[in-house]
């Protein structure tokens, strides 16, 4: 038995949620292209969870139940007040607090199709009001209640600031939710297959894939490359910062995949998307030194840039705080981690594959007094 390292090239399931062939990325058959130029966010959750796009009345209860679902326990956001906030990134009390909705769940272990399709829409409903209600919470404010006849996208935004966002903060944001909402088998989706593949339940599987999201090679780079943005500070300093890094063999974040060679075809849409919104906030600096440092380490390295690049500054001039944007990747990418949860649970194996042994040979056991 022999290992691949990290699984490479490794097909591991079958799905029909979401696939990568050639650099090109699809939902369901659509392609990443087309769904960002066309589709909500809430047409995308539709078309992951029951893989063909909605017609107008299915559409408009999905949205319905999304935000009928959206209010989160008081004791929740009660126990947010307990936190050492200064300390506390919003990653873990996002997994914290996913893992206490099951709680105050009555079907929490309620494993029948109707219960895990209901707690599906519950998670994606409430985390965009958790992950908000933190930020605010942790600057001692009050949760801001979600407004009914809001959009997904819309309604987040509502949440985090308290005030009704501008038409091109909601489009940049929906855009943004809809290119990241999933994506193959990444690290966080292998994650939620493998934990509820054993036929642990829903809650289980997200706040598994939430811990594995969080890493810096995964989601976690997105706000990497933002305090890579804020150390660098100007254009002129990003040819020497980036040449110390490649020289040194550092790791550029936000740049490098593990599928994709060619380059991975999100990042287009939010390089757009970082030069309106950075020309709009007069911060077009942020947009210039990207693209600055997109030339060098492709250049040098033949790395391109993938989907946690250009978010950054899409992000931060949407006002959102660097450490929420991970937070923001697991509010759009619940919507395929449960559809993965889902389609596991119809078609269900456990995952258990084998390990390459590489220790020692037969030892003898010694007693703790003669080692
Ligand atoms: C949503 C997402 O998860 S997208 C990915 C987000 N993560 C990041 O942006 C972090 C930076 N990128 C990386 O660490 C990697 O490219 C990953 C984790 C995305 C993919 O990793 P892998 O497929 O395992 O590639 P691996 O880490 O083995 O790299 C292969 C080679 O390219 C180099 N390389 C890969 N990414 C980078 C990078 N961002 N900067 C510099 N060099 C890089 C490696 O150093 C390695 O070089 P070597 O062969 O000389 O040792
Ligand atoms: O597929 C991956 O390995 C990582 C990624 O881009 C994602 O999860 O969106």
């Amino acid at each position: 038995m022999t290992a691949t390292r990290g699984l490479e090239g490794v097909v591991a399931t079958e799905t029909s949620i979401s696939s990568i062939i050639d650099d090109t990325l699809t939902y369901v058959g659509y392609d990443i292209d087309d769904l960002a130029s066309n589709a909500s966010f809430e047409e995308v959750v539709y078309l992951l969870w029951h893989k063909k796009l909605p017609k107008v009345d299915e559409l408009a209860e999905l949205k319905q139940q999304l935000a009928e679902n959206m209010a989160v326990p008081q004791e929740i956001l009660n126990h947010f007040k307990t936190y050492p906030i200064n300390k506390v990134h919003p990653m873990s009390a996002l997994r914290t607090a996913v893992s206490m909705l099951a709680l105050y769940d009555d079907a929490a272990e309620d494993m029948s199709d109707e219960a895990n399709y209901l707690k599906a829409i519950q998670l994606q409903a409430k985390m965009s009001t958790l992950v908000t209600a933190f930020s605010r919470v942790r600057k001692g404010l009050e949760p801001v209640a979600p407004k009914t006849d809001l959009g997904y996208a819309a309604n987040f935004l509502y949440m985090l600031s308290g005030e009704l966002p501008e038409a091109i903060e909601i489009e940049a944001f929906d855009k943004a939710l809809v290119l990241h909402a999933d994506h193959e088998l990444n690290a966080s989706t292998f994650t939620a297959r493998v934990c509820v593949a054993t036929l642990s339940d829903i809650y289980s599987g997200v706040v598994a894939a939430i811990g594995a999201l969080k890493g810096p090679l995964h989601g976690g780079a997105n706000e990497q490359v933002m305090k890579m943005l804020t150390e660098i500070d100007t254009l002129d300093n990003v040819d020497a910062y980036i040449n110390e890094k490649l020289a040194n063999k550092d790791k550029i974040m936000g740049f490098g995949h593990r599928v994709y060679r060619l380059g991975d075809p999100r990042a287009k849409h939010l390089r757009e998307m970082s030069k309106k919104l950075t020309s709009l906030r007069e911060e077009s600096k942020l947009y210039d030194m990207s693209i600055r440092i997109e030339e060098i380490v492709t250049g040098q390295k033949n790395l391109p840039p993938n989907v946690d690049f250009y978010s950054a500054s899409v992000y931060h001039s949407l006002n959102i705080d660097h450490d929420l944007f991970t937070p923001i990747f697991a509010v759009s990418r619940v919507s395929g981690w449960t559809a993965h949860i889902l389609e596991q649970y119809a078609n269900n194996r456990l995952i258990r594959p084998r390990a390459e042994y590489i220790g020692p040979g037969i030892q003898k056991y010694i007693p703790i007094e003669q080692r």
